[in-house]
């Protein structure tokens, strides 16, 4: 007891202070402060003589609530909605219950069992689908849950069918001969606890490669990480025979729109942009953001005639926004030059950067707010 006693609180304080450094990450709060509440039940529990049972069974399930909202925060990478609300009705739900239950010790602990092992099962469901989670950890969440579940699966069976443990009364009866959950219950704290600080530890760097990768304003890739990931996309052209485009978009008359409406304005302006960018490219082509007011798409398994379109689309969507940000509203345009990525291409991705500057360039001088190619076409040149 002493051993499971110390073990629990280092995971407690271990759990509080690592969510008290990492504010902005919902899941080890929750799991914090979830292994804090079924602490709290435990305490609650052996107070027994002054706090009726039905109340400390209803914290610890509560506690165990907490614990699979931190999961599902952890799945989702970010706070859930729609907390005090299932919070509320779970906590009259199992009051009631556990109140109804105190009659009978035995149906109290199948109940609870029950319980947790629904919340081992939904735990195991949470984490396996995380994306980007690490396998090792997974595979660690899901053994220390399967074990936990599988102890409390014993529980449940022995006391519904052993009549050693169906005839119990007094919770002490049946507490002398659990001492295989004391054994797991120390496991199963330390490692749940490493396993939390790990996946806080990953997710603090994958927010990290994400800051680095991104530009922090529109959110499309920066042009380092954009350029890592064409040379690659290039190299894996080459490979499967796909062509694609490279489209490089500039908006018109930028400068404006910082001197008459503000740095600010010109500022959602840019993210307005990007999200028009974003809607517009599929899940495959890779959007950036170049430099100041200067944005690249590259399109994958696309020909010249589908990029036009798609690039006259956006230009068309771009021209049609009113971006409030102030008074007057703002609007603006885009011009953008395109250039084909043949899947054989022998040329940098500077280069290619280079032809689409030159379509650009051609649409610049043509009067903004068009579109154009390379190599350029006679009907770009007459516009
Ligand atoms: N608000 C804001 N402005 C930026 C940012 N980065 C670059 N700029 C501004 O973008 C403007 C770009 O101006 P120019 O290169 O002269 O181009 P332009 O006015 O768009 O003219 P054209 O491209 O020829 O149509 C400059 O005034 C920069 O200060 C940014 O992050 N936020």
């Amino acid at each position: 007891m002493l051993v499971l006693a110390l073990t629990t609180a280092t995971a407690v304080i271990c759990l509080l202070v690592a969510a008290a450094l990492n504010p902005r990450v919902p899941a080890i709060r929750f799991w914090a402060i979830g292994l804090t509440v079924v602490v709290l039940g435990a305490l609650l529990q052996s107070a027994r003589a002054v706090i009726p049972l039905w109340i400390s069974a209803a914290v610890i399930t509560q506690g165990y609530f907490l614990l699979w909202w931190g999961a599902r925060c952890h799945r989702l990478g970010h706070g859930a909605g729609g907390f005090w609300q299932v919070t509320g009705a779970l906590l009259v739900c199992q009051s009631t219950v556990f109140y109804f239950l105190q009659d009978s010790l035995r149906f109290s602990i199948i109940t609870h069992s029950a319980i947790v092992i629904a919340v081992a099962a939904l735990m195991i469901g949470e984490v396996v689908r995380v994306r980007r989670s690490q396998r090792t950890l997974t595979y660690a969440w899901c053994g220390i849950w399967l074990m936990h579940g599988a102890l409390y699966f014993r529980r449940l069976l022995l006391y519904s069918f052993d009549p050693l443990y169906a005839s119990v009364t007094t919770f002490e009866q049946g507490e002398a001969v659990e001492a295989l959950n004391y054994l797991e219950g120390i496991v199963f704290i330390y490692a749940f606890t490493m396993i939390c600080i790990m996946f806080l530890l990953r997710s603090l760097q994958d927010e990290l490669k994400t800051q680095a990768m991104h530009d922090p304003l529109t959110l499309l890739y920066n042009r380092r990480a954009f350029e890592q990931a064409a040379r690659q996309r290039l190299e894996d052209n080459r490979h499967s025979g796909e062509h694609g485009v490279l489209l490089l978009l500039d908006l018109d008359e930028f400068k404006a729109v910082n001197d008459n409406h503000g740095h600010a304005a010109g500022d959602t302006v840019l993210a307005r942009f990007a999200e028009v960018l974003r809607n517009a490219a599929r899940e495959q082509d890779l959007t950036c953001r170049f430099g100041g007011e200067e944005f690249l798409l590259m399109l994958s398994n696309c020909d010249m005639a589908q990029a036009r379109q798609l690039a006259e689309r956006i230009r068309e969507v771009w021209e049609q926004q009113t971006i409030q940000a102030g008074e007057p509203v703002i609007t603006s345009t885009v011009s953008i030059g395109f250039a084909p990525v043949p899947a054989d291409t022998m040329l940098s991705l500077h280069e290619l950067v280079e032809r689409a500057d030159q379509a650009l360039y051609q649409a610049k001088q043509q009067g903004r707010n068009r579109c154009c190619s390379w190599p350029l076409l006679e009907a770009d040149m007459q516009h």
